[in-house]
C-alpha cells in the first residue's frame, strides 16, 4: 500500500517499507506519525531487542545502559511540548506508576499518549545484565532527569556534578516538591539508587566486559547517603545508615564532585549537614553507578595518630577488649602479703653470684656518684662517649660546695642535693634491709636455687662477663641526684616502690609491678631512674643495653639475655634496666632478621618474670622510641611513665651542681640567661655544655703546667666559657620528637 502525505508543501510517498525503516531506526522525528505511533512503535522495537536480549541471556551493563540512554533520548525527543512535561513529571513523581505501568493517583493520564508498557521490560532487561535491577525510583529518577542522566549511563566515567547545570535540571524544575527537586543533583543522584536497591548482591551474570577488565566493576556504594525515596519526598522516609558517618570523615568534609560543595538538602532536617558523595577517585569509572552497590565498611580507627585520642578513651572507657593491656594492666597475679617481692640481698648466701649491686659498707667518699663519668665509661655504645675524655673534672653531685670551699648558700634550687649517701640514706637503706628481710627470704628461695642450678650449667665465660659487664657496680643513686622528674619520681616511689617494700600495706589492693617502661627523649635520666630505683631497693642491677645486643653482641645475644635473667634471679632482689629496648621488639623487624631471636628470648624472660610470684626481680626498659614497641607487646609493661626534658627548674639544678665542682663566677642574672638559653636540652646536653665550658677555663694555661696546677689557681669558669661553648650545642630534640612523646603519653602513658 502506497500513501502520500504533504507537509509543509512537502510531498512524500509512504510504503510498508518506509513504515518498517521507521519502526526499526526509531523515526519518532518523522513529522508524519503520531506520538502514540511513534511510541508503539519504539516499544515494539524494545521489546524485540529484549526479546532478543532474554533470548541470548547476555546482556551487558553496558549494553544495558546505551539502551537506557536511547530510550531516555527518544522518549524526551517525542516530548517536546508543555503538556507533554508535566505529564512526565507525573511519570517521574509516580515511581510506581512507572513500575506497573499504571498512571498516578494524582495525575490524570492522557490516554493512549504515554503508556510507558515497557518500563517493566527495560527494568528486567536491566536486572539480567546489570547484575541488579534498578529500583522503581530509579527509572523514575533516570527518566526525569534525562538525558543528562542517561547520557551519563553511556559513559564509561561520569561525574554528576554536570546534573545541576543539565537540562534535565530544568525540566523538573515545575516540580512541585522542593524537596523532590534536591534529587536531580547529582549529589544526591546516587543516593536513591544505593538504598533502595539489593545491597551487595554479586553479580549472577558479570558483564563479559567487566571480566575482560574492560568495564570497571560497579564501585561500593557511598555510605553517607541517606535512603531516599523518589516517591515519597516526605523526610520519614529517610533512614541513615549506621555507618555512614564514619565514612564520611574518611570522605573530608566538604567533598563535591566536580568540585563544587554540597548543596543544601532540602531533605535533610535543619542542622544535619547533607551527605557527602563519594570522591570521583574512590568509585573509578562508576561514580555515581547507581545499582549494585555494596556497604562501605567503615574505615578503622587508625592506630597511628589521627584517631589516638579516641583509642585511648576507648580503652579507658572498659569496652575495648585489651582494655586491661593499657593502664590497668593486670597479669592476673596475686601478690601474698606474706611474700613481699624484695627483700635485701642475704649475705649468708655463699654463692658468689649472690649479693647486690651496691656496696652498702662503703665509706662516703668511695660512693661519691658521678653520674656523666660512670655513664659514659658504662655504655660504650652511647653516642655521647666522645665526650666522656674531655671530662677533666666531672661534676660530682655529692658536694654543695665549689672548688674554693665556699658553701653557695641562698641556692633557689638547693633540694638538687648530694648522690653520697647520706646518713638519712643510710637509714633508709637500714629499713629496707629490715622490711625486705624475714619470711620474704624463704619465698624466693626455691626460685634462686632453681636459677642457680641453670647458672652452673651456663657457659662459665658469659656468666663472668655477666657479672663484670652486665651487673653494674657503681654507687648508690639517691633521689635528690635526680634533677626534676617530680611526677616521674613520685609515681615511682608510690606506684612501683611502695607495694615492693610494703606488701602488706597493699595486700589485695593490686598485683605487684613486675615490669615498667620508661620513654623519652634521650639523656633525660632514664637510665639514672633505673640505677635510683635498685638503689632505693637494695637490688642488685644489671644493665643490658639494647643497641650493644645489636651490635656488638648480636650473635650471642639470645644467651646474654639468658644469662643475664639467670644471674638477676640468684641475685634477687634485683633490677634489670635493658636500654634501648624499641631496638630489641621493634615491629619492623623482618622475618629472616638476625634480631628475632633476640626478642624472642627477651619475651621469654619478660613472660617468665611476670608469671613467676617468687622471684624479686624488676624489669626496667627504657627506649626513646616507644612508638617503635608493638602494641601486642605493650602489655609486658605494668607502667609506661614519660621521661621528659628537664624543665628550667632542673636544669639550674643541674648546672649548678655541675659548676659547684669547680671554682665559678656566674652572677644570678647569667646563671638564668644560661637557663633560658638552654631550653631544649636534655639533662645530659646540660651536662655536656657545663663540661666544655670548665675544659674552656683551662685555655691559656700552659700543657707543662697542667698537671701540676691546682684547683685554686685556675681561674673560675665564667658566662664567656659558655658563650663559647653554646654554638657547638643545640637541642639534641625537635619539637617534632616531642609531640610524638607527648601523644604516644596520651595514648598509653601513665602519667599526663
Ligand atoms: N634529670 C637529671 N638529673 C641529673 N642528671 C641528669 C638528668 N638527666 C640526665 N642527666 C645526666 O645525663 C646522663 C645521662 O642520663 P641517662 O643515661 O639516665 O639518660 P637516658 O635517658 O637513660 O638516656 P638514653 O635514652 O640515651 O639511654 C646522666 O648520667 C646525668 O649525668
Amino acid at each position: 500500500m502506497i500513501t502520500s502525505s504533504s507537509i509543509y508543501g512537502l510531498k512524500m510517498q509512504w510504503t510498508p517499507e518506509h513504515t518498517q525503516w521507521a519502526e526499526q531506526h526509531f523515526d519518532i522525528s518523522s513529522t508524519t506519525r503520531s506520538p502514540a505511533h511513534k511510541v508503539e512503535a519504539y516499544r515494539g522495537h524494545l521489546q524485540r531487542t529484549y526479546q532478543y536480549a532474554w533470548a541470548n541471556d547476555d546482556i551487558s551493563a553496558l549494553t544495558a545502559s546505551n539502551l537506557l540512554k536511547k530510550y531516555a533520548e527518544k522518549y524526551s525527543g517525542i516530548l517536546e511540548g508543555p503538556n507533554e512535561r508535566a505529564l512526565l513529571c507525573a511519570y517521574s513523581d509516580s515511581s510506581s506508576g512507572l513500575v506497573n505501568g499504571r498512571k498516578s493517583e494524582n495525575e490524570s493520564w492522557q490516554e493512549g499518549i504515554y503508556p510507558m508498557n515497557c518500563a517493566p521490560d527495560v527494568i528486567s532487561v536491566s536486572k539480567a545484565g546489570m547484575t541488579a535491577a534498578l529500583p522503581p525510583t530509579d527509572v523514575s529518577a533516570s527518566i526525569g532527569s534525562s538525558p543528562g542522566v542517561a547520557s551519563s549511563l553511556s559513559e564509561p566515567s561520569y561525574s554528576s556534578s554536570n546534573c545541576g547545570s543539565h537540562p534535565a535540571t530544568t525540566l523538573h524544575s515545575g516540580l512541585p516538591s522542593q524537596e523532590y527537586t534536591a534529587s536531580y543533583n547529582g549529589s544526591y543522584l546516587h543516593s536513591s539508587y544505593s538504598s533502595q536497591s539489593t545491597p551487595a548482591l554479586p553479580s549472577p551474570h558479570p558483564s563479559p566486559l567487566q571480566s575482560a577488565g574492560l568495564l570497571q566493576p560497579p564501585p561500593p556504594p557511598p555510605a553517607l547517603v541517606p535512603s531516599y525515596n523518589a516517591g515519597s519526598p516526605n523526610l520519614p522516609n529517610y533512614s541513615y545508615p549506621p555507618t555512614g558517618y564514619a565514612s564520611q570523615t574518611a570522605v573530608g568534609p566538604g567533598y563535591s564532585p566536580g568540585g563544587a560543595p554540597p548543596p543544601p538538602s532540602a531533605y535533610l532536617p535543619s542542622g544535619i549537614a547533607a551527605p557527602t558523595p563519594i570522591p570521583p577517585s574512590n568509585l573509578p569509572g562508576y561514580t555515581y553507578q547507581s545499582h549494585n552497590h555494596t556497604p562501605i565498611t567503615p574505615t578503622p580507627l587508625n592506630g597511628s595518630s589521627s584517631n589516638s585520642l579516641k583509642r585511648k578513651a576507648f580503652y579507658m572507657s572498659g569496652h575495648g577488649d585489651v582494655d586491661s593491656s593499657y593502664g590497668n594492666f593486670n597479669y592476673n597475679q596475686q601478690r601474698s602479703s606474706q611474700s613481699p617481692m624484695y627483700r635485701v640481698a642475704d649475705s649468708s648466701v655463699s654463692d658468689s653470684n649472690r649479693g647486690t649491686g651496691f656496696e652498702r659498707n662503703s665509706e662516703p667518699s668511695s660512693l661519691a656518684f658521678k653520674p656523666t663519668k660512670q655513664q659514659l665509661a658504662s655504655d660504650p655504645q652511647r653516642k655521647f662517649n666522645v665526650h666522656s675524655g674531655r671530662a677533666l673534672t666531672p661534676p660530682s653531685y655529692g658536694s654543695t660546695k665549689n672548688s674554693a670551699g665556699d658553701l653557695r648558700t641562698g641556692e633557689p634550687y638547693s633540694k638538687f642535693g648530694s648522690p653520697i649517701m647520706s646518713e638519712q640514706t643510710d637509714e633508709h637503706r637500714q629499713h629496707l634491709s629490715h622490711s625486705l628481710s624475714g619470711p620474704d627470704l624463704g619465698t624466693a628461695t626455691s626460685s634462686i636455687h632453681a636459677a642457680e642450678e641453670q647458672l652452673k650449667n651456663s657457659d662459665s665465660n658469659l656468666v663472668e662477663m655477666i657479672n663484670t659487664e652486665i651487673l653494674q657496680q657503681g654507687s648508690p643513686v639517691d633521689w635528690t641526684d635526680i634533677a626534676g622528674l617530680d611526677m616521674a619520681k613520685s609515681t615511682i616511689k608510690e606506684e612501683i616502690l611502695w607495694p615492693i617494700l610494703r606488701p602488706d600495706m597493699f595486700s589485695g589492693l593490686s598485683t605487684l609491678p613486675r615490669s615498667l617502661l620508661l620513654f623519652g627523649p634521650q639523656g633525660t635520666g632514664k637510665s639514672l631512674l633505673a640505677r635510683c630505683m635498685a638503689s632505693q631497693l637494695g637490688a642488685a642491677f644489671l644493665r643490658l643495653s639494647g643497641s650493644a645486643l645489636v651490635t656488638k653482641w648480636l650473635g650471642e645475644g639470645g644467651k646474654i639475655i639468658q644469662a643475664s635473667f639467670l644471674v638477676a634471679r640468684c641475685r634477687q632482689p634485683a633490677v634489670v634496666l635493658i636500654s634501648d629496648v624499641d631496638l630489641l621488639l621493634s615491629g619492623q623487624l623482618t622475618e629472616e632478621s638476625p634480631i628475632n631471636h633476640l626478642k624472642t628470648e627477651l619475651l621469654i624472660q619478660l613472660d617468665g618474670i611476670l608469671t613467676s610470684a617468687e622471684d624479686h626481680v624488676l624489669v626496667v626498659c627504657s627506649t626513646s622510641k616507644p612508638e617503635e614497641i608493638p602494641e601486642t607487646l605493650r602489655r609486658y609493661f605494668t607502667k609506661r611513665l614519660l621521661i621528659p626534658l628537664p624543665d628550667g627548674t632542673a636544669r639550674h639544678q643541674i648546672i649548678s651542681q655541675l659548676l659547684s665542682q669547680h671554682n665559678y663566677c656566674l652572677s644570678d642574672k647569667e646563671m638564668s640567661l644560661l637557663v633560658q638559653r638552654t631550653e631544649g636540652f636534655s639533662g645530659l646536653d646540660v651536662v655536656q655544655l657545663c663540661q666544655e665550658a670548665v675544659v674552656g677555663s683551662l685555655h691559656g694555661i700552659p700543657g707543662a703546667d697542667l698537671p701540676s696546677i691546682h684547683p685554686s689557681q685556675m681561674r673560675p669558669v665564667a658566662y664567656q666559657d659558655f658563650e663559647n661553648v653554646f654554638c657547638k650545642f643545640q637541642p639534641s630534640i625537635s619539637q617534632k620528637e616531642l609531640d610524638v612523646y607527648t601523644e604516644w603519653n596520651k595514648m598509653f602513658g601513665c602519667s599526663q
